[in-house]
């Protein structure tokens, strides 16, 4: 007996593979690409090479907006990881996208920003090629988010937001300044930002206790412990355990300052007593004058302000 095997259907056939490569462009590792972001222009050729060598697909979007709409877009369609090419103000827009998807995917963080302070937290490589190498190995852990709520609006992010003195850093630390000083900018802008200092006084109200009263320099709402181009500013926060580290600096004399100054040189300040340490779920803030928040450079609010935790919100695929 002869078996005929069906004719080959060459037009069907094809039909069939454009749409398994239309399912595997939906599908694989989606790259948020910031190209304003601190590096992202100087490892122009090698992202070429990984989109020619189908690595990757590449969406670049040119406003923050767009950049929350196409990551949103990318993880409904089935993206197996999101990504953030760029500092931490970019992987802030992919967070925004991801929280907003119907579907759940994992951010994954190309580093080519000027602080990347978010990669620091997470033990990601500061190398963008080492960074592709683990976003491949797909392995994803729950990591905290911090929702920030006005009585209009709504925020996310994942690594710190701060208030007060260093709020005034996103209008100091221009895109121009960044060129030039590279990681150093932050430096150069605290400089700037002591030689004028202000005082905030400052109602917070930790978790379900009664509000209290501060006198207020700064303030830093972390789920991770490094901000500012790699400083360490809330030395026990983690990004997976369900709080928020609350560090709080008290209005002290310049001499005051230039002491705490020193012993964070020495990273010996937890005992100083101008600054106040919590671990809460949730704070409320209320500030005169109003303090403008903001998280990893971008300004978020200057209104009365809830921080809660959404304990392991999204998956993450960080470092060791
Ligand atoms: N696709 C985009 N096009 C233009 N601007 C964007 C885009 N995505 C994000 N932004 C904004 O660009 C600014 C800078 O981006 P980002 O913070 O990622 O880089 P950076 O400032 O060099 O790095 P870092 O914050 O780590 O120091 C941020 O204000 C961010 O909101």
């Amino acid at each position: 007996m002869t078996i005929h095997s069906p004719k080959p259907d060459s037009k069907s056939d094809a039909t069939a593979s454009r749409a398994s490569a239309v399912a595997r462009r939906a599908s694989g590792i989606h790259v948020i690409l910031n190209e304003s972001a601190g590096t992202a222009k100087a490892v122009g050729s090698l992202l070429e090479d990984w989109s020619r060598n189908g690595l990757v697909t590449f969406h670049r979007p040119d406003t923050a907006e767009a950049a929350v709409a196409m990551s949103r877009r990318a993880a409904d369609a089935g993206a197996d990881v999101v990504v953030a090419a760029g500092g931490d103000g970019t992987v802030n827009c992919v967070v925004q996208g991801l929280l907003a998807a119907k579907r759940s995917c994992p951010l994954g963080v190309l580093p080519l920003g000027t602080g990347n302070d978010f990669c620091r937290n997470a033990g990601i490589p500061l190398d963008p090629a080492a960074a592709l190498d683990l976003i491949q190995i797909r392995v994803a852990k729950p990591v905290d988010v911090i929702r920030v709520s006005t009585e209009s609006e709504c925020f996310h992010y994942i690594n710190m937001a701060t208030a007060g003195n260093t709020g005034l850093y996103a209008d100091l630390v221009t895109d121009d300044m960044k060129k030039f000083w590279g990681p150093m900018v932050y430096l150069r802008g605290a400089v700037d930002v002591l030689s004028n200092l202000k005082t905030y006084r400052v109602q917070l109200q930790f978790d379900d206790e009664s509000p209290d009263t501060y006198d207020v320099l700064n303030l830093f709402f972390a789920n991770g412990c490094v901000t500012g181009g790699g400083m360490t500013i809330a030395p026990d926060a983690q990004l997976d355990n369900g709080y928020i580290d609350v560090v709080v600096v008290l209005d002290c004399s310049p001499v005051d300052i230039a002491a705490l100054a020193t012993q964070y040189a020495l990273s010996d300040y937890r005992s100083n007593p101008n600054i106040l340490f919590r671990r809460v779920q949730s704070v409320a803030v209320r500030s005169s004058p109003p303090l403008a928040i903001s998280a990893d450079g971008d300004i978020l609010t200057d209104q009365p302000t809830r921080f809660s935790v959404l304990p392991g919100m999204l998956q993450v695929i960080v470092g060791a």
